[in-house]
This record gives structure tokens, sequence and C-alpha cells, in this order.
């Protein structure tokens, strides 16, 4: 079995009838998503809302004929669960998150959530995070390269602004922003990394999450077992 569906199919059991679940973003949460609409029809859900964390999230929650349990974050006064994906997990839980641009929404959501449920395969465990993923920092369009100057100046390493490949130019978030790729040239302390950055102005948020934040991390394996921590 691939082993980020073994992730996805043991997050099921976080899932009660009549929660409102934060649905991530990438291709492991819409594994998970892919669960839930078989759970849900299934009859074995009933009464759940679900909020989405990007613009694809959104549409697969629609293709996939749940359209009307499809929420906003106005529209509700709270999260019980939410079941994303991530680029990398330490072992503190810590995470490198936004390889597909989606973490500002993901954060708002992950955060706000009475339970936040990470799933990935064993590829993403690392000792220490950030790795082999750089760090993504959404940031507002006119603030680029200010900030990229900031963390090279503050962090060294190397800020790149995150280009399309399917349109000429940066890539623009879901909330209308650029995304600035960040390798510090010397170990970050995630936790203090993400404050720090996180206040340099024209940041709109950091793709490092604190793993404090997060509930369980479930490990998917080749052989269809998990390990959960
Ligand atoms: O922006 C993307 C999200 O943070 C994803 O959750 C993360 O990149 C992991 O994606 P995948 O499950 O496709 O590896």
């Amino acid at each position: 079995m691939d082993p980020k569906l073994a992730a996805a199919k043991a997050a099921l059991k976080y899932v009660r009838s009549g929660y409102v679940i934060g649905v991530g973003s990438g291709s492991t949460a819409l594994m998970f998503l892919s669960e839930l609409a078989e759970n849900i029809e299934g009859g074995g859900l009933t009464d759940v809302k679900l909020i989405a964390t990007s613009t694809e999230t959104e549409y697969e929650i629609v293709k996939l004929g749940l359209g009307e349990l499809l929420r906003y974050p106005w529209q509700v006064d709270h999260v019980d669960v939410a079941i994303d994906g991530a680029d990398e997990v330490d072992k503190d839980k810590n995470l490198v998150k936004g390889g597909g641009g989606a973490l500002t929404r993901e954060k708002i959501i992950d955060y706000w959530a009475s339970e936040f449920i990470v799933i990935v395969d064993e590829s993403k465990l690392v000792d220490k995070i950030p790795s082999k993923h750089p760090i993504p920092v959404e940031v507002v369009p006119y603030a680029w390269p200010l900030v990229k100057a900031r963390l090279e100046r503050d962090y060294g390493g190397s800020a790149e602004l995150r280009y399309s490949s399917g349109k000429r130019g940066p890539v623009i978030t879901d909330n209308g922003n650029y995304i600035i790729d960040y390798r510090p040239g010397s170990g970050i302390e995630p936790r203090e990394g993400e404050r720090v950055i996180k206040c340099i102005p024209g940041v709109v948020e950091v793709g490092l999450f604190n793993g404090l934040k997060v509930s369980r991390v479930i490990v998917g394996k080749q052989d269809g077992s998990v390990n959960e921590f």
C-alpha cells in the first residue's frame, strides 16, 4: 500500500460525526479527503462540516460531491480536528510546510483546531527541521526583496523567490502573495525561527509549524502499517 494512503486511512479514527474538520493541502491530505468522502457517502460519518486550507482542496471537496458540507472560517466558531500533511517532521513534531504554497491557510486552520493530526510517509521524518526542504515564507509582493535581504543578513544562506512552472513569473498564492524559499546558512531553532521570521515586516506567514500545536503525527509505512507519536 502507498504509505501516504496508510497514514490517511489511519487518520479517520480521529474524526467523529458532527465534527467541523479542517482538510489540509497536498497529496497526502487529498488522500485523506478521499477516504473521508467514502465514509460520508457510506453513512459512517454524519453531520460533518469541512473547512478547506487551499483552493485546490476546496475544488476537490466540490468535485467529490461534498460541496454542501463546505464551510468558510466565518461560518463556524470552532474546528474540532485538522488533518494535514507536511514536508518535514522532526521528533518534537515541529514541521516544515508550504511546499505546495498553502502554508498560510493551513496554519490558520491547523492551529485553530482542537486537534491537529499530521499524516506523512517515512520519507518526511528528519532529525531536525529544516533539513532537505527550504522554509517557505509567504510575503506581500511589495516587500519580497526586503524580506529576502533581511533573512540572508540575519541567518545567512539563500532566500529565493519561488517561480511558477505553469506561468511566467513568481508563484502567486491563494492569498495573492509571493513565496520566498529560504535555506538558512546555519542551523535555525524552529520555534524561535517561526517567531522571528514572522515578525519581519512584509511576512504574511512562515512554513515553520511549532510541534506544540501538533496533537499527533501518523507515519505510514510501505507495508501498510503506521507508527504514531
Ligand atoms: O503547501 C503544501 C502543504 O504544506 C502540504 O501539506 C505539504 O507540502 C505536503 O504535501 P504532500 O502531502 O503532497 O507531500
